[in-house]
């Protein structure tokens, strides 16, 4: 498992109620990448981060650090990573210097300043540096968790929703932040709800539903394997007048007079054959080529969903 940045071999939570959170997650991440881990409200990343961080016990499976075993190596394997939580928790009596330079204590790291300064600049919190952590406004605070789990300079970031409840303009100064972070070698972790910011930041992506991984590729990869392209056709049909063959997958929206849908690849040419025969009622006619949402829709729901957590299942199985 050494060389990766973080190395998760057949890792299973259950918690004490009896939920099984993760059943059996295998994930390789190298030093140096921005890494995605996308997945539903109750999927499993924050229970796999908090094992990572040592903060939940894991039920089974290996989980490595840089090549430190968190289980052989608890404390080294702590000082190797840091993580942003997902819940803001900050002393309220404490400044913001104060907080970061007590935090960096913890980690036994001498003469903090410098790198304290440069992370308030860097998170644009240079100018409150001297406010207790409560008369911080939500965004400040989401900031200075993030500069708390950056304090001992770790290898690996994890950042579980960073970006989430902030306005537009702090989001896309975390990303250019992310961007320095990885620039300067450190590997990323992100969890987000927002699929456009995977797709901005990571370079692979890895979907979790139930507890089971259901995709880990590049995001590229990812699109060129969904074979459907989104098809939406404006209709001129006479008095909201329907079209008198439907193209197998697509709906009928009589009150916008048009159809869409999404088509499988292989059937592009059989609906170009359709629209070639009615050229005179179309008014407009767009083929989209996937976006992650789609390939995320696809994997986290139905049919798709069930065979891959069954498959890793089986895989873990004894
Ligand atoms: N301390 C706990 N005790 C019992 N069950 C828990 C605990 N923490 C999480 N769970 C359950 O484990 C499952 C996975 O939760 P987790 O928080 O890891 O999901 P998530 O993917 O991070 O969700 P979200 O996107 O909503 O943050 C859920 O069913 C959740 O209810």
């Amino acid at each position: 498992m050494s060389g990766a940045a973080l190395a998760i071999d057949g890792l299973r939570k259950t918690y004490a109620n009896g939920v099984t959170a993760l059943c059996g997650v295998d994930l390789n991440i190298a030093a140096g990448e921005v890494f995605a881990i996308l997945g539903p409200n109750g999927a499993g990343k924050s229970t796999l981060i908090n094992i990572v961080a040592q903060v939940t016990a894991k039920s089974a499976g290996r989980v490595a650090v840089m090549g430190v075993d968190i289980e052989a190596q608890p404390q080294l394997a702590k000082r190797l990573v840091g993580v942003t939580p997902q819940e803001i928790a900050l002393d309220p009596f404490f400044t913001v210097r104060e907080l970061l330079i007590n935090h960096a204590g913890y980690y036994g790291v001498r003469k903090p300043g410098p790198w304290v300064d440069e992370l308030l600049q860097r998170l644009d919190l240079a100018k409150h540096a001297h406010k207790r952590t409560r008369e911080l406004s939500g965004g400040m605070k989401r900031r200075l968790t993030v500069a708390k789990s950056l304090v001992h300079q770790p290898p690996l970031v994890i950042l579980d929703e960073p970006t989430a409840g902030v306005d537009v303009a702090l989001r896309h100064g975390l990303w250019s932040f992310i961007r320095e972070l990885h620039a300067q070698g450190s590997t990323v972790i992100l969890t987000t709800h927002y699929l456009e910011e995977a797709q901005e930041l990571a370079g692979r992506v890895a979907i979790i539903n139930q507890g089971a991984l259901a995709a880990c590729d590049r995001t590229e990869n990812l699109l060129a394997d969904f074979a459907a392209r989104r098809v939406e056709i404006q209709w001129k049909g006479e008095n909201g007048a329907a079209p008198d063959v439907i193209p197998v997958g697509l709906q009928w929206d009589a009150g916008a007079c048009r159809l869409h849908g999404e088509l499988a690849t292989d059937a592009v040419s059989e609906l170009m054959r359709w629209a070639g025969e009615r050229a005179c009622q179309i008014a407009d006619l767009r083929l989209e080529p996937p976006r992650l949402e789609d390939v995320y829709l696809h994997l986290t729901s139905g049919a798709a969903a069930t065979a891959g957590k069954q498959q890793q299942e089986a895989r873990h199985a004894g």
